[in-house]
């Protein structure tokens, strides 16, 4: 079935589609249903004007290589893609339980327990993506998904779609790049290794490391890495290690898999001579 997904050329006939489930600048996602096999998929709908206007036609193109390629659980698969007049389609693996900021909202935060899964998954996705020199994979929480067994799922083409309540911050947010980022110099796969810490810190307490109010305040706390931590909640001295870590530049290490011990996280890292 893989294999004629990579061959077959699929038409907007060879589904049903089902109610809107995010909308954004380029379009809209919906869920469908490949009449076939009565498989179900998230069909992302591109519109060719908008992608034209903003010039980002091959970026899609090459986004979409990327994507179709890439095997792994933490990652949302995009199965295949057709195009007709007006729009570009994108057959993507439907996250049944949604996108992961939601449940952030709703939580305030997450425990450390759970915390650590989410970042050993997103941490095991990360190595699989540089082991195949795929970098900079804009992993922040409006791109992170929840499959149907609590998993979490990497979802991005590097367009995030903007479900109807967009978070606060989410407009043009700086708040995971990294200081090389927002110097916009080139970066390498450490930039990815940068915004797990700051993932990491936000999924325990609920909010960026550098959110500031006004842009430059952001911009200014993470090239001077003004890292502090809240008194409220009460997290690990191992989770603050790991984001420590994560965020103040020894990059040089690409992380094993976070273990967690009684609540704590237990960074198992292992140096890796540089590439
Ligand atoms: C950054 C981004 O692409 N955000 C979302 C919009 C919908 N889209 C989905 C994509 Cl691309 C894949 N699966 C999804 N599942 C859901 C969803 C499920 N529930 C119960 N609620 C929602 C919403 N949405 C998707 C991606």
């Amino acid at each position: 079935e893989v294999s004629g997904a990579e061959k077959k050329r699929w038409t907007l006939n060879d589904f049903d589609i089902g109610k809107p489930l995010g909308r954004g600048k380029f379009g809209h996602v919906y869920l469908a249903r490949e009449k076939r096999s009565n498989h179900i998929v998230a069909l992302k709908v591109l519109f060719k004007s908008q992608l034209q206007q903003s010039q980002v036609e091959h970026q899609l193109r090459r986004e979409v290589e990327i994507q179709s390629h890439l095997r792994h659980p933490n990652i949302l698969r995009l199965y295949g893609y057709f195009y007709d007049q007006k729009r570009v389609y994108l057959i993507l693996e439907y996250a049944a339980k949604g996108e992961l900021y939601k449940e952030l909202q709703k939580c305030k935060y997450f425990s450390e327990r759970r915390a650590a899964t989410y970042v050993a998954s997103l941490a095991r996705a990360l190595i699989y993506c540089h082991g195949k020199h795929v970098i900079h994979r804009d992993i922040k929480p409006e791109n992170l998904l929840i499959g149907a067994q609590g998993e979490l799922k990497i979802a991005d083409f590097g367009w995030s779609v903007h479900t109807f309540n967009r978070r606060r911050t989410m407009c043009g947010t700086l708040d995971y790049l990294p200081p090389e980022m927002v110097e916009s110099v080139e970066h390498d796969a450490s930039v990815d290794i940068w915004s797990l810490g700051v993932l990491c810190y936000e999924f325990l307490y609920g909010v960026p490391p550098f959110e500031a109010k006004e842009h430059s305040d952001t911009y200014r706390r993470i090239v001077q890495v003004d890292l502090k931590f809240p008194l409220k909640p009460i997290v690990s001295s191992a989770a603050k290690d790991l984001i420590s870590q994560s965020i103040n530049g020894s990059h040089q290490f690409s992380i094993e898999i976070l273990k967690y011990v009684d609540n704590d996280i237990r960074l198992k890292s292992m140096t890796k001579p540089m590439q």
